[in-house]
């Protein structure tokens, strides 16, 4: 059931991404590694609030899953956004925020990334400033490489430290099998571990023209095979029991598996609603993830809701 909304409050709705692919360069001189990847929203959904408070004044309140180990200080992302927010358009105002986490922390799905978009959508809205989405994906993109792509959704190609987007030709509507670790990982210690590796590509990776065929086509069984990312190597020297689930959802007949983003989430694409439910409850049962959750993508960044 959806909590009431406090009548001065806005309620933002944002998802979370998985990376379809994630072709990383050698790192550059601010130490940001160089990125050919393509996002896709995911129907994974942390909730926002966002509440008037006195000037300069930022609190925020985390419940749902894996609250304990979310910041609820100035760190917290969302709390940041609002600042930025205020302190770019409206200094005389402050925020209370309330998030409700469903989006694992430290999953490898931009949770929070995800809400530092929504406090700035909330409260764009509550503050009643009448931004352009261009001003908006400005401040995003100060807040974090993922964060513009929490605005925005859908399926884009997001390239620069992961900033600078642009929409995918996509068609049709995907199932995934998002099977949840036990325990996050690091998305800077994964990166760390990228480079000790030595698996460099080109200094300008780019993403395969089969995965882009396979999106404009809205082929799952081509999607399935062209899933891609360079970042999975490290993801599973540092988690080696990944490797047991990403064979097992295959086993089971997924189309495709791919770490997202830094891990340790792993997402398996199948060939329809019901393939997708067969997999979940195959994976379930095999006892070797936290949890495992079906989703569709793509859907639409982060939205207020009524
Ligand atoms: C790996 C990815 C793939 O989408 O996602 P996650 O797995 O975190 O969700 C992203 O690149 C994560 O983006 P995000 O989590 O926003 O990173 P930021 O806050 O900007 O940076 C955190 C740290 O990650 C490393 N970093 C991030 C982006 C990038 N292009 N190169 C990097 O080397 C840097 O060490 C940086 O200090
Ligand atoms: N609002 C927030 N929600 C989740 N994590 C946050 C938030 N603000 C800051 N963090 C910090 O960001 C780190 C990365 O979390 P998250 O964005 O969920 O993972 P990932 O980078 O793997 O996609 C967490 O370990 C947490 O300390």
């Amino acid at each position: 059931m959806v909590a009431a909304l406090p009548p001065t409050g806005v309620r933002v709705r944002v998802p979370a991404k998985i990376n379809l692919a994630l072709k990383v360069g050698p790192p550059r001189e601010d130490g940001f590694h160089p990125l050919a990847t393509v996002f896709h929203a995911v129907s994974l959904y942390d909730e926002l609030i966002a509440e008037p408070a006195p000037a300069g004044e930022f609190t925020v309140e985390v419940t749902g899953d894996d609250a304990e180990l979310v910041p609820t200080d100035d760190t917290n992302l969302a709390v940041r956004a609002a600042r930025r927010l205020a302190e770019a358009y409206a200094p005389a105002e402050g925020a209370r925020l309330s998030i409700k986490k469903t989006i694992p922390v430290a999953g490898g799905l931009a949770g929070g990334s995800a809400n530092g978009a929504a406090a700035l959508v909330a409260c764009a809205e509550l503050w009643a400033l009448d931004l352009e989405q261009e001003e908006l994906l400005a401040l995003a993109a100060e807040l974090g490489s993922d964060v513009p792509f929490a605005l925005v959704g859908g399926t884009a190609i997001g390239s620069g430290r992961g900033e600078r987007l642009v929409p995918a030709l996509a068609r049709g509507c995907y199932h995934w099998v998002l099977a949840f670790s036990d325990e996050g990982l690091s998305t800077p210690k994964v990166y760390g571990r990228y480079d000790d590796l030595g698996g460099l590509t080109a200094p300008q990776p780019t993403v395969s023209d089969e995965l882009m065929n396979a999106l404009r086509a809205g082929d799952a069984a081509a999607l399935g095979a062209a899933l891609d990312n360079d970042l999975q190597p490290a993801a599973l020297t540092l988690r080696p029991r990944l490797r047991r689930v990403i064979d097992t959802g295959l086993d089971l007949g997924a189309l495709g598996a791919v770490v997202s983003g830094s891990g340790p989430t792993v997402a398996f694409l199948a060939g329809s609603e019901s393939a997708a439910i067969e997999l979940s409850v195959g994976l379930s049962s095999e006892g070797i993830c936290r949890t495992v959750r079906r989703a569709v993508g793509p859907v639409h960044g982060a939205r207020v809701v009524t």
